[in-house]
């Protein structure tokens, strides 16, 4: 069975996406991922998403909307990543496990190193934001 995983995309107010460093001993160490974790028994993947950016960001997350899931063999097993858009979120993000952390624009995420799962997550987010913008220029925001 794969591994369940709550990911996070989390935009700011100027739609800049905030990443962490993985660390180098562990799974797909090194590499820059969104923040998240694997579920506990007995949680729904809301509940583990909005635990691990707690724990790992200590922010509270206010406002979230799925956008995919992703399923993908690593040679060590299989991965269920389960993608959430933060949109807001209370608390200023902080890198509480002592992690690297940045705010990037969706135009540099080529020049971060992810894990392989990763790439479909950003081509439906760069869809996403797409479509948002839109919708915002609609509104006149
Ligand atoms: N959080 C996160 N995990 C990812 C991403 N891409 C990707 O392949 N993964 C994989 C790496 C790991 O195999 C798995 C996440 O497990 P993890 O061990 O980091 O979970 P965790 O935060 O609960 O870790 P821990 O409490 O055990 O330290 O998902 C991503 O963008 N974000
Ligand atoms: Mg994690």
């Amino acid at each position: 069975m794969a591994l369940q995983v709550a990911v996070g995309v989390v935009l700011n107010s100027r739609r800049e996406i905030l990443l962490t460093r993985r660390a180098v001993e562990v799974h797909q160490g090194g590499l820059w991922e969104f923040p998240g974790g694997k579920l506990e028994p007995g949680e729904t993947v809301l509940e583990a998403l909005g635990r691990e950016l707690r724990e790992e960001l200590g922010i509270e997350v206010t406002k979230s909307t799925p956008l995919l899931e992703v399923r993908h063999d690593y040679a060590e097993g299989s991965v269920l990543l389960d993608v959430h858009i933060v949109w807001a979120f209370e608390g200023s993000p902080q890198a509480l496990e002592g992690q690297p952390m940045a705010w990037v624009r969706q135009e540099a995420l080529d020049d971060y190193a992810f894990p392989a799962a990763n790439m479909p997550i950003i081509a439906a987010l760069r869809e996403q934001l797409a479509d948002s913008e839109l919708s915002r220029s609609d509104q006149g925001a």
